[in-house]
């Protein structure tokens, strides 16, 4: 046995070394004056508008890209939590928050962000979910033609390469890049957690189908136990066969450079190999920096709320919303004690798991512990095709499984101490169920804090600015909690852990008062931020791109990723960001008359 580790231990080097010899072929790259195309950010997006714009092999597009390679070891699933502490994480921080984030260092919620190859989509923890088709329509509604769920559906089958067995064929797609499967390995706590589920009255099912509202073990972006970022899937099978696509890594762009008279872009300017370079685009710069980055580089450009930038000491060059209508969703997780196996931090140590990981079995093969999710629309019970607006998803592990975990959310030492220790000095078995919630009310800002592009925007989560974000989280909680009563949790022993926050201890356990008190403090972000450059008709002041991704009052200037989303879709984001980028690279190759 011990001799099958040292060799599973060298095939999983080998498999490893093959991905860094793709990731070398850009090392070498000397960058051109002009491309045709400009893309900032090699995020799930960005990655995936580069590779369809060099379809066109008489284009030259440039993909630029703040921070480095992916490795293999970013996608074993089970390490997604360790990657938030280090330098693949832009590690962005809230502003503090008397309301909400309570439970963290300074009232302040950590908001990860991928700085590397493949950006979020190499931090996520790889739960995959379109949303719901009604999302779509909304958005159509609101006055974007060509984004209602039956113009969407053909991008969303376009990038999906699903082996998913019972997925309702007909909406699937089976040969995209963006590889989609089920987990080889599960705990018996997810079973029980359908279990009790389907009893509260839910149908398993495909919630990626026909129907959302139903329960599942999780689809995941992973094939073969490994997960499959907008890098691994767009870019590594074009290395050293697509010349006209160049990649640069470890490179800031720091501004979009626009003509001020003609409001033209031009090209932009990028800080790497030590010095700032100026790079021409002859036809578009499409900025896919994600829902933080996105509007920070704008309104370094000049592109965003005239007042705002002049205090800050930027001439505006068109006056937008930009920054405006941030959202996300939040999770106030509830922790569950029980008999069966959870995860424990120890059990990863066991050298045969890689093994059993190169024969894709085993936990190392699980997204961070995340093993399945439902979907209720709690105010319409009744309807059997609702619109959800609570998604509940199971962890088989507490705070306390991993280290990692509290130090990714940023907990404080006195609330981890008096409500996760005890779980792990007595090695308790425990889960928790986080209670998502799908279509929030409340909306962000992100702000300038500088002119220096190296200094982090201001982050305004504005969480629970709206009282139903206070009152969905906690009939979400109620709704996990209500659980415990069926035979599927019973069989388990599952449990409410009830050890009190320190801060809400005037409060009645149990009561709506305490959940509500549970809800501000434990603030999870569930790291969808999204709709900073906002998507709407020219009749909508608060649109920042038209319909067609253009950035209002610019030529030759898009945005495609999480940012121009109008309203949040009811789901993990990361499928409809892949979809926003397909549907933007065919809107550029049909603009510049490319058909293919
Ligand atoms: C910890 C975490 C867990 C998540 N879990 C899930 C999940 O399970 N399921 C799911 O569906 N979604 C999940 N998400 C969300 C999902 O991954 C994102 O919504 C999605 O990746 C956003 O894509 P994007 O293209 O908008 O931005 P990103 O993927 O963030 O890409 C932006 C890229 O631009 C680069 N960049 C930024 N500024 C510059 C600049 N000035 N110059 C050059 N490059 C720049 C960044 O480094 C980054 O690589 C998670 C996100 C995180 C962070």
């Amino acid at each position: 046995q011990e001799r099958n580790v040292i060799l599973e231990t060298f095939d999983f080097l080998r498999r490893g070394q093959i991905d860094a010899n793709l990731e070398n072929y850009d090392n070498n790259l000397q960058m051109e004056k002009e491309y045709d195309f400009i893309v900032v950010g090699a995020g799930t997006a960005g990655c995936a508008i580069a590779a369809r714009l060099s379809e066109n092999p008489k284009w030259k597009v440039l993909l630029l890209e703040a921070g480095g390679p992916e490795s293999l070891i970013m996608d074993v699933p089970i390490v997604a939590h360790f990657l938030q502490l280090g330098e693949m994480n832009w590690k962005y921080r809230t502003q503090p928050s008397d309301r909400a984030c309570l439970a963290m260092n300074n009232n302040r919620c950590n908001w990860p962000r991928g700085k590397v190859m493949g950006g979020s989509s190499v931090l996520n923890y790889m739960m995959y979910t379109r949303g719901n088709r009604r999302d779509y329509d909304r958005w159509a509604e609101l006055g974007n033609v060509g984004w209602g769920w039956r113009d969407v559906l053909p991008y969303f089958k376009k990038y999906e390469g699903s082996n998913v067995p019972d997925a309702d064929e007909d909406l699937v797609g089976r040969n995209g890049p963006v590889k989609v499967s089920y987990v080889n390995w599960r705990s018996k706590i997810a079973d029980a957690f359908l279990e009790a589920v389907q009893q509260d009255g839910l149908q398993h099912r495909d919630y990626n189908g026909h129907i959302q509202n139903g329960v599942n073990y999780l689809h995941t972006t992973t094939r073969n136990s490994t997960r499959w970022s907008s890098n691994r899937a767009y870019l590594y099978p074009l290395k050293g066969k697509r010349r006209n696509l160049h990649v640069k890594k470890f490179a800031l762009v720091t501004k979009v450079l626009i003509d001020p008279t003609t409001k033209t872009a031009y090209g932009i300017m990028v800080r790497t190999d030590g010095r700032e370079h100026k790079i021409l685009a002859r036809r578009e710069v499409i900025v896919s920096a994600g829902a933080i980055n996105t509007p920070q580089l704008l309104m370094l450009s000049g592109v965003g709320p005239a007042q705002h930038l002049r205090e800050v000491g930027i001439k505006p060059i068109v006056d937008l919303a930009v920054g405006f209508n941030l959202q996300d969703h939040t999770a106030p997780a509830v922790t569950f004690t029980t008999n069966a196996t959870s995860l424990h931090f120890e059990d990863f140590a066991d050298p045969t798991l890689v093994n059993r990981f190169n024969r894709q079995e085993g936990p190392y093969g699980s997204p961070g512990g995340c093993e399945a999710m439902a979907f209720w629309d709690l105010d319409h019970p009744q309807l059997k095709d609702g619109w959800p607006d609570i998604e509940l998803f199971l962890v088989g592990g507490s705070m306390s499984s991993n280290p990692a975990i509290s130090r990714a959310f940023g907990l404080k030492k006195i609330i981890y101490d008096s409500m996760f220790a005890e779980i792990e000095d007595k090695e308790l078995n425990a889960f928790m169920i986080f209670p998502m919630i799908l279509r929030p009310k409340s909306r962000g800002r992100i702000m300038l804090k500088s002119t220096d592009p190296q200094k982090y925007p201001l982050i305004y989560s504005n969480y629970y600015a709206h009282p139903y974000d206070v009152d969905i989280s906690v009939r979400g909680v109620q709704k996990a909690i209500s659980l415990i009563n069926y035979p599927g949790f019973k069989k388990i022993n599952a449990k409410v852990w009830n050890r009190r926050i320190p801060t809400c201890k005037g409060i009645e356990f149990g009561t709506r008062d305490y959940w509500e008190c549970h809800v501000r403090h434990f603030t999870f972000t569930i790291y969808h931020y999204s709709g900073t450059a906002k998507m709407g008709p020219a009749t909508d002041p608060a649109a920042v791109v038209d319909p067609r991704l253009r950035v209002y009052g610019i030529k030759n200037l898009r945005v495609a990723d999480a940012s121009i989303m109008p309203e949040i879709m009811s789901g993990h984001p990361n499928g409809p960001v892949f979809m926003i980028a397909e549907k933007a690279a065919d809107m550029i190759k049909e603009d510049h008359g490319f058909k293919q």
